[in-house]
């Protein structure tokens, strides 16, 4: 299948690889961004093709990835909306930006809302899609085809993704920041960072894996590590005591309220 990217920043890239990496399909890349320093060394060194501008993306790709910071999403598609073939397929991946305003100023176009995470560089992604009334179900299922080559797909409603937003596209970076606070406690114990943070990022690792191939409830996890009377429940009372669920749910409530009302 014949990938285009518009923009080759973090999210773009990180869905170039995966898709590089994934052997389940037969893909080729057209990529092109504003900032041609970054996009052609990263194209040569990919055996992806730089393209010298959006429209000849669009020209040589059956799906194309929008990929730009989301305020530039709209202003993106309005541009392209006079070069665009009836049968490419637009994905997405702006947040905060509704399929609404995209399809608005490109009527005619098939139009998809994506919400990847930067996990998809290593095929462990987890993707929700909307589906639009207005596409057929066998373009819907082709693009979520294409996407579960990068890892777990979820299908939601518009309305969710906010939620979803915040709790996998950018909960990476939350869980990164538990994995630092764990491997800083490491450092201030004695251990160098390098190795604490690797001895926390793969004790978190496990923890994920073991829920998910166990279908566990991590309540029920927590208490397989709580031994009466020992350690752990010591440092979860403390952890609680210092607010840690509280302190999550608020980053989300935090990151839900910036998109829907960003700068
Ligand atoms: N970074 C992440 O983990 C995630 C990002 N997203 C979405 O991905 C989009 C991009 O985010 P990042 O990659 O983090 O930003 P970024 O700043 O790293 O990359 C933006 C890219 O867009 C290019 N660009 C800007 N205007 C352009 C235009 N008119 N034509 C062509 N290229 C243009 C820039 O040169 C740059 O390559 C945003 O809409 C964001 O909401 C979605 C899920 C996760
Ligand atoms: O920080 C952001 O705005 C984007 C959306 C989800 C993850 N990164």
């Amino acid at each position: 299948m014949k990938l285009g990217f518009i923009g080759a920043g973090h999210m773009a890239q990180a869905l170039m690889l995966g898709f590089k990496r994934q052997q389940t399909q037969s893909v080729t890349i057209t990529v092109h961004s504003t900032h041609q320093t970054s996009y052609e060394p990263f194209a040569a060194t990919n055996g992806f093709q730089a393209a010298a501008s959006n429209e000849a993306v669009l020209a040589q790709s059956e799906v194309v990835f929008l990929a730009v910071p989301a305020a530039a999403t709209v202003a993106l598609c309005q541009a392209l909306a006079p070069v665009l073939k009836p049968n490419t397929i637009l994905v997405s991946v702006a947040g905060g930006v509704s399929l609404a305003q995209i399809s608005h100023v490109v009527p005619a176009a098939q139009v998809l809302r994506v919400m990847p995470n930067v996990n998809v560089a290593i095929n462990q992604g987890m993707t929700a899609l909307a589906a639009p009334e207005v596409m057929t179900p066998a373009v819907y299922q082709k693009v979520v085809a294409l996407m579960e080559t990068l890892g777990a797909t979820v299908t939601l409603p518009e309305a969710n993704f906010p939620i979803f937003s915040a709790i996998a596209g950018s909960a990476p970076a939350y869980a990164d920041l538990f994995i630092d606070a764990l491997a800083r406690a490491g450092v201030k114990y004695g251990l160098t960072k390098v190795a604490a943070d690797q001895i926390a990022a793969q004790t978190v690792r496990g923890s994920a894996q073991n829920l998910l191939e166990n279908q566990l409830a991590p309540w029920l996890a927590i208490d397989q590590v709580s031994s009466p009377g020992g350690t752990t429940v010591a440092g979860l009372l403390a952890m609680e005591q210092a607010g840690l669920m509280s302190a999550v749910v608020a980053g989300i409530d935090a990151t839900i309220a910036k998109e829907q009302a960003p700068s």
